[in-house]
């Protein structure tokens, strides 16, 4: 399966709310907390206008988008790392994720019940902050154990990890996410093993209503994030529940009525699908356009995998189109001709846009 993003946060606050309304799916939503336990997995499209662009020069029998993976996972509470509530087991959901989705609860109603009794979104964040650090603290502190037993043939490369895990250990102490600490490609490799929980992309998702007080919770969420150079993404999550089976008329008079310019959704996926820095390209025939996600950097070689492990065996060379020739000169006999057409083997970096045609022999 491809990269996912794990929907993190406190309990009843909104996630399954989310995972519902990304993946059209059916998790239990409950004003318990703890309605979640076992995790869910769901997949989101990616909506490209480039696929729909594409589209009008083609006119293919089917256009299929890009997706990604969210997992909806049980609510984290103080103590979740040394086994409170529902504790360790669910840090190891969070372990599986490649970015991770935190949502906090940034609205009033006395009708749906908050663990602590007290919205406090930046006490929130902080307590759920708090177990993913406490939880790589123990992470790093039994990984140096493990290479203080191997002591006997200590080399480069254990001399290597042990000091990285002692940088991380000595910021964790401090309380802070290893996010934020100075960590090279080099020393984020070497630790890759290890999965951890703080060092992953975040964005936060204030999940609001249309009271007046979502607006300063907005705001202080706002301000810890820019701190942190990450994204806040306001939702009504539960209104945005019940667009999903309106039509475009209906959709349109309920935003009207409850004053919803623009639908937080797709600004969600779209920034879950940076975070997990993917890019896409395309393939494209009059059977079907083709929107993939591949993780940037990838090569040619790597997306002909992507589709079938045939393209890749038999790999002869990919032929790329650049999207923007495409639309410009809407013919590939065209863009021959200006000599814009490339051939490229099986090291070319997939560029964001390329349109791939492989040629495979099996
Ligand atoms: N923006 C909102 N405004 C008001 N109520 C909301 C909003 N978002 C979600 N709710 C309500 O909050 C309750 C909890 O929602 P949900 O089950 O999605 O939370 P959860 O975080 O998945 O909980 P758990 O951790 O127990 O699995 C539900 O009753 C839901 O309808
Ligand atoms: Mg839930």
């Amino acid at each position: 399966m491809g990269l996912k993003c794990g929907i993190i946060g406190l309990p009843n606050v909104g996630k399954s709310t989310l995972f519902n309304i990304l993946t059209k799916g059916n998790s239990a939503v409950a004003n318990f907390p703890f309605c979640t336990i076992k995790p869910n997995i769901g997949i989101a499209p990616v909506f490209d206008q480039r696929l729909s662009k594409l589209a009008q020069i083609i006119s293919p029998k089917k256009i299929t988008h890009a997706f990604i993976e969210f997992i909806d996972i049980a609510g984290l509470v103080k103590g979740a790392s040394k086994g409170e509530g529902l504790g360790n087991q669910f840090l190891s959901n969070i372990r599986e994720a490649d970015a991770i989705v935190h949502v906090i609860r940034c609205f009033k109603d006395d009708n749906i019940t908050h663990i602590y009794n007290d919205i406090r979104p930046l006490q929130d964040v902080d307590i759920i902050n708090t177990e993913l650090i406490l939880s790589d603290f123990d992470t790093c502190e039994k990984a140096i154990l493990q290479l203080q037993k191997k002591t006997k043939n200590t080399n480069h490369e254990t001399e290597k990890k042990m000091n990285v895990l002692k940088k991380c250990i000595s910021h964790l102490k401090k309380c802070l996410m290893l996010k934020i600490l100075d960590l090279n490609t080099d020393e984020k490799e070497i630790i890759s093993d290890l999965r951890l929980l703080s060092l992953k992309p975040t964005m936060y998702i204030a999940n609001i209503n249309e009271d007046k007080a979502s607006y300063c919770f907005l705001q202080d969420l706002n301000k810890l994030a820019k701190k942190e150079d990450a994204v806040v993404i306001p939702i009504y999550a539960n209104l945005e529940l019940e667009l999903i089976n309106m039509n475009t008329e209906e959709k349109k008079s309920f935003m009207h009525e409850f004053n919803i310019t623009n639908s937080g959704l797709n600004n969600i996926i779209q920034n879950s699908y940076k975070l997990l820095n993917l890019i896409t390209f395309f393939t494209a025939g009059e059977k079907e356009i083709r929107a993939w996600e591949i993780l940037n950097g990838s090569t040619s070689l790597q997306a002909a995998h992507k589709i079938h492990s045939d393209f890749s065996k038999g790999f002869i060379r990919a032929q790329i189109i650049k999207y923007l020739d495409f639309i410009k000169y809407k013919s590939e006999v065209k863009i021959r001709e200006i000599g814009r057409f490339k051939t490229e083997g099986k090291n070319y970096q997939i560029q964001d846009g390329d349109i791939v045609h492989f040629l495979f022999n099996i």
